[in-house]
């Protein structure tokens, strides 16, 4: 005979507003608002359609050059991630133009400049143009700070050699320096292995050698990816009145509970107040954030290979998602890095 099997479910009960056993005043309870996504370790519907926006640039990006007949007929060179450059289909798929020498090369200048003209000038951060150091200014440099030192152990050092130049190497990678197949040729290569483990693909290119063999992650994709979210996430939240960007985003409070995040937004909850105007800040970031988007198709269109692409936009979202979303499930974490907008 089948029997009955019951599961015993146990739904937390929020406390109810005079249930409070401190004296302090409480923010108002908003655990009621429409759920938009219910667990706080996921993104809410409108932020998912916005960081779609990313891998959708990179499939555009691969559509154009697989459509495009000039870069059909260009040949790809696998060893420096570009087509030929006598062959090159467009001025942006050459490395030498302009917007990748002076944007995308010193890309994180950009991005330094922009988040902090922002977090300086907007009004929900604090006084604009005085230096006054408020909670969410702080916390706002925390993100930055975590969102740099990512970006410093990938693309620049770590304890030696980045992220992207070790990946390479582990994945069996190496700088081939010296091409002919000579008995001394290949003494010399012999010589050669141990100084190659110090090699960077900087040092590589520097003594005319070949950065070849493993996986490349893409470092356009991820700085691209990683500096523009970062700025997206900062000031979108502080400048539209959308729920999806505001209070249906859920936090895990300290006594385990999921609320709408508008409860941390002590003096308007649900509502910080949002200035008339964009501001130089606002403004600034959105260029950065726009170029970088520009510049994020360029590459997706003329460099790489769709999976170097696919790992950059991946190592940069592992980053994005412990600095912006991560918090909302971790109260000890977001003590530290708070979120933006509230
Ligand atoms: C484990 C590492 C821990 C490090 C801990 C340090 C934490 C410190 C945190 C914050 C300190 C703030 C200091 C930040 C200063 C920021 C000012 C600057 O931006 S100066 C550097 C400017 N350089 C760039 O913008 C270079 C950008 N380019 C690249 O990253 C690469 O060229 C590329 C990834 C785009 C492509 O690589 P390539 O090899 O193809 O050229
Ligand atoms: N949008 C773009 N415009 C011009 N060059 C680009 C580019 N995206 C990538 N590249 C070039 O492609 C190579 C690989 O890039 P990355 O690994 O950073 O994604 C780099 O070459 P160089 O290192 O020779 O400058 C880089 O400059």
């Amino acid at each position: 005979m089948a029997t009955r099997r019951t599961t015993r479910v146990e739904v937390p009960i929020p406390p109810t507003p005079n249930g409070n056993t401190s004296d302090k005043p409480q923010p108002p309870m908003l655990a009621d608002t429409p759920l938009v996504a219910n667990s706080p370790f996921l993104p809410t519907t409108l932020e998912t359609a916005l960081i779609a926006i990313y891998p959708g640039t990179l499939l555009l990006g691969s559509l154009i050059s697989a459509l495009n007949p000039a870069s059909r007929n260009a040949t790809y060179l696998p060893h420096t991630q570009a087509y030929a450059v006598s062959e090159a289909p467009s001025y942006f798929a050459k490395k030498s133009n302009f917007f990748n020498v002076y944007f995308v090369k010193i890309g994180w200048v950009w991005t330094t400049l922009a988040f902090f003209l922002f977090v300086a000038s907007h009004s929900s951060l604090g006084p604009p143009l005085r230096l006054k150091l408020t909670k969410r200014r702080l916390q706002a440099t925390a993100r930055y700070v975590v969102v740099t030192a990512v970006w410093i152990a990938v693309t620049q050092w770590f304890f030696g050699p980045p992220i992207i130049d070790r990946s390479f190497r582990w994945t069996g990678g190496k700088c081939d320096v010296m091409f002919d197949d000579t008995r001394s040729a290949r003494a010399g290569r012999a010589d050669m292995s141990d100084m190659e483990k110090a090699f960077t693909h900087a040092a590589c290119k520097s003594i005319g050698g070949q950065w070849a063999g493993g996986h490349d992650i893409s470092g356009h994709v991820f700085l691209l990816i990683l500096g523009s979210a970062m700025l997206w996430l900062e000031f979108l939240p502080a400048v539209l009145r959308m729920d999806g960007l505001r209070e249906a985003r859920r936090i895990r409070t300290a006594d385990g509970l999921v609320r709408s995040a508008a409860i941390e937004t002590r003096e308007h909850p649900g509502n910080m107040e949002v200035p008339e105007k964009l501001g130089y800040g606002v403004q600034g970031a959105l260029f950065v954030a726009g170029m970088s988007w520009w510049m994020l198709l360029m590459t997706a269109a003329y460099f790489h290979t769709w999976f170097e692409k696919f790992t950059g936009l991946l190592v940069a979202f592992t980053a994005i998602y412990t600095v912006y979303f991560l918090p909302r499930a971790v109260p000890a974490w977001r003590q530290v890095v708070g979120m933006p907008g509230v």
